[in-house]
């Protein structure tokens, strides 16, 4: 069955909760996909020979998302985190406009065959701080504000925003307020496609850069109607495991009538030094307790960000089916 427009799911299924896939970037790295690049998980569509059916890297990334759809992730994403025209021009042969368009699109179509038309599609778009790594600082340098966010996020919203295969625009890991306050200052002519934002906050429930959620509640509460009509979902993504459920619940206070999203990190820490993920000693929660606090708190998208696997996936969708 064909899927409903998100927008309509939302309002019109109140008691309805989407799963959404895993790690994509970590998943395609444990399977053996070099990642390791300015682009990061987009490194594999560069190459003209992903292209070609016998393709192995296409293959293992058919195999993931088919194992995700598996799981039970009735949304999935693209995996252009960090394909801005930024990162993609300056260190792809892909130099022109034009040419970095048709490959969004390419990616897209790729995407939507894969996914069917059951299921809801997101174009997922990486934050300023992407290209520079400060995802988990949001230090954006001495002038935050000064930083032309559209001219940066312009290329890849507009494809998105022109791809019929897109259900939902993905805003991921965003770090900074000044950002924020940028994204969502744009109206329906800029954000033409249903969106959400996912913020990147500390484990103690503050955005990178040390803004509240009460800043952030007041901020989009102050909007008023001039909000754009296409803004969604708010969430938090590549979160701390063990914080996630107070840091969404924090959120659910100080806005309590916005749809939710929510995907945290496995559980698995991070060391930047040694660029290796290690286990810490133990998860506060199972995946069972942490969805059911999950939908307490308002959420109506589930999934998992780096480190979460098909097997993550599948604990989530049985919670939800439990739950909601
Ligand atoms: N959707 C992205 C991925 O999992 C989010 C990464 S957060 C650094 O690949
Ligand atoms: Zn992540």
């Amino acid at each position: 069955m064909k899927r409903i427009p998100i927008e309509k799911l939302l309002i019109e299924h109140p008691q309805k909760v989407l799963v959404l896939d895993g790690g994509q970037g970590t998943e395609l790295e444990n399977r053996g996909i070099n990642i390791n690049s300015p682009v990061w998980s987009a490194a594999p569509f560069v190459s003209d020979s992903f292209w070609e059916k016998s393709s192995r890297e296409r293959k293992v990334v058919e195999e993931m998302y088919r194992d995700f759809m598996n799981a039970g992730a009735n949304v999935l994403m693209t995996i252009t985190y960090q394909a801005n025209f930024k990162s993609i021009s300056k260190n792809t042969t892909i130099k022109t406009l034009p040419a970095y368009r048709r490959f969004l699109d390419q990616i897209v179509c790729f995407s939507r065959r894969l996914i069917g038309e059951e299921r809801y599609l997101i174009g997922s778009i990486g934050p300023w701080a992407a290209h520079v790594s400060s995802e988990y600082t949001g230090n954006y340098g001495p002038h935050p504000e000064d930083i032309d966010y559209y001219e940066f996020f312009r290329p890849q919203l507009d494809t998105f925003n022109e791809n019929e295969d897109i259900d939902l625009i993905g805003f991921e890991t965003i770090p900074n307020f000044h950002e924020l306050k940028a994204i969502l200052s744009w109206g329906e002519d800029i954000i033409s496609r249903p969106f959400y934002v996912g913020l990147s906050v500390h484990d103690n429930g503050l955005l990178r850069d040390g803004t509240t959620l009460e800043e952030i509640s007041a901020h989009i509460k102050g909007l008023g109607s001039k909000i754009n009509k296409n803004f969604l979902l708010l969430g938090v993504n590549c979160i701390s495991f063990n914080q996630s459920t107070l840091i969404l619940k924090a959120l659910h206070e100080v806005l309590p009538d916005f749809p939710l999203l929510v995907y945290p990190n496995s559980g698995e820490i991070y060391d930047p030094k040694e660029k290796t993920w290690y286990h810490p000693t133990d998860k506060l929660d199972s995946w069972d307790v942490t969805v059911r606090k999950f939908i307490d708190s308002g959420a109506r998208i589930i999934g998992g960000c780096c480190r979460t696997s098909p097997k993550d996936i599948a604990e989530i969708a049985a919670s939800v089916d439990t739950y909601s």
